[in-house]
Formats: C-alpha cells, structure tokens, sequence
C-alpha cells in the first residue's frame, strides 16, 4: 500500500514546545495519512513524547497548529478530540481491576453507546453489547480469560484487555506512546498481529522504541532527533539514513 496516496487526516504545521526556554519540539510539520500506522521514532530525549502529549492535546503548544480531518484542534481539549475520534490508548484506557474482563468491555461499549446514566436498558440493547463484546474479547484473543477479574491478567493480555476497550469506541484514529514497552517476544507479535488487524480501517500513530516492530509494521516513519524533523519516508530509507544512523550512533556513545 501506497502511504502517499491516502488523505492526511492528522497534521501539524510548525509544531513547538517550550519548557522554561527549552525547545523539546521545534517547528515540527507532520501529515499522518488515513488508513497508515505512522511512527514516531528518535534517540532518547528526541521529542517523541512531547509530540505524541502535543497532538492528543495533553499538552499545548508554544506555537503551531494542529488539525484533525481539516478542522484546527490546537486550541481543545484532550476530551473534546477524544469525542472527534482521536484517542490514545493504554497510558489512559479506563480497566478496572476489580472488573471481570467481559465486565470491563462490557462498560466500554455502555459508555460509547451513552447509556451508561440510564437506568432502562433494553435486553435487545444489551445482547447487542453482549454480542460485540464478546467479539471483542475474541479479536484480542482474551475469550479464554473472559471471567477473571482484569487484575488476575498477566502484563501482555492487560495490554490487549486495554486495546478491546479503546477498540469499543470504534475509534477512526488511534495513538500508542510506546505499545511494546515491558512486553516479552510472545506478546510483542500478539499485539503486533493486533495493531495490524484494527489498522486495516483505522489510522494508528505509535510512538516506539522497538525498531524491529517499527520495521514490521509501519508505513510511514519519522524520525526526530533535538526536537526537529531529522527525516522521513518508509522504514528501509530512514533506517538507510545516514543523518538517522548517526543520531542514533550518537546516543548510543553517550
Ligand atoms: N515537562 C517537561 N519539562 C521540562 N522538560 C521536558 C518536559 N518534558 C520533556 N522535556 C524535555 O524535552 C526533551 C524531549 O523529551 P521527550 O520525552 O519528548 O523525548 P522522547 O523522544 O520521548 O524521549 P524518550 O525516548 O527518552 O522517551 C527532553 O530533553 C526532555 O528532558
């Protein structure tokens, strides 16, 4: 698949972030395509995160502008681009421990379907959850731990718990601050298998450390170093690089 062919639904012109003085950004310009999962990669200290914080709006730029689907977003909230459709998962995926795992999916689809406040719920509207529910559990491979309670997962099938209940708000595009992180080879390529599948009709923005996951997976990469864009294009040009491969040389002698 051709990333260039496809519509920009996410972008950034002139993205920066001050901290006391400090760029951590630094006039950043980014296009995210619809139906690509895009990465944001760098040496430590690049600026990935403050980017990832930056376009879901936990954090507001110095300068610059952001959109999503052509409207200027820089200026709501990180509620107000959630509703638009842009959510980030896992940092923040509501899983409640105490919750079975059917439980917590099941609270997922109720607040994505408002009916969370209303007290009559018909049994017709609640099969219909129970129905998507379980095919969420299944597409996450959980079906076999859908009775314990979220506590009771191991850190990988949490992770997943944590995807089905993002994937309940059926969001059009979805941002991942580092996926793989604290994950063993096994979960690595269950939850690489995941992102794949949700990503077949959805956008997917991932910040990641993981290069080989990186190369697997992605369409698009940029790579950031000091803030700036330093390049971008598929993973076998930046990776062949040579600005990209002293930037991480250089971190690596630090
Ligand atoms: N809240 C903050 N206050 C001050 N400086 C910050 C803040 N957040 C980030 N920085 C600085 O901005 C720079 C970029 O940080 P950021 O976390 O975005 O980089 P990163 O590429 O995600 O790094 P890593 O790979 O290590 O997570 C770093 O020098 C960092 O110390």
């Amino acid at each position: 698949m051709s990333a260039s062919s496809q519509e920009v639904i996410l972008s950034a012109r002139g993205l920066t972030k001050e901290f006391f003085g400090f760029k951590a950004v630094s006039n950043v310009d980014l296009d995210i395509r619809e139906n690509t999962i895009h990465a944001l990669i760098g040496p430590n200290g690049a600026g990935k995160t403050t980017v990832f914080n930056l376009l879901t709006k936990f954090l507001n730029p110095t300068a610059g502008t952001i959109s999503f689907r052509g409207q200027d977003i820089t200026k709501l909230k990180p509620a107000d681009v959630a509703r638009l459709g842009l959510v980030r998962s896992f940092q923040i995926s509501a899983v409640f421990p105490h919750l079975t795992v059917l439980d917590n999916v099941r609270v997922a689809l109720q607040r994505k379907a408002h009916l969370g406040t209303q007290f009559w719920r018909s049994s017709r509207v609640l099969d219909r959850l129970d129905t998507r529910a379980g095919e969420l559990i299944e597409a996450v491979g959980l079906t076999a731990y859908a009775d314990l309670d979220a506590a009771e997962l191991p850190y990988g099938r949490k992770r997943a718990l944590e995807l089905a209940t993002t994937l309940a708000l059926d969001p059009p595009v979805l941002l991942f601050d580092e996926p793989m992180a604290g994950m063993g080879v096994e979960d690595i390529g269950r939850i690489s298998d995941l992102i794949r599948q949700i990503a077949r009709d959805r956008t997917v923005v991932m910040v990641e450390h993981n290069l080989n996951v990186v190369a697997d997976l992605c369409d698009r990469v940029t790579v950031l170093a000091r803030g700036e864009i330093l390049a971008e294009g598929d993973y076998a040009e930046v990776s062949a690089n040579p600005k990209v491969r002293e930037a991480y040389m250089g971190t690596e002698h630090e």
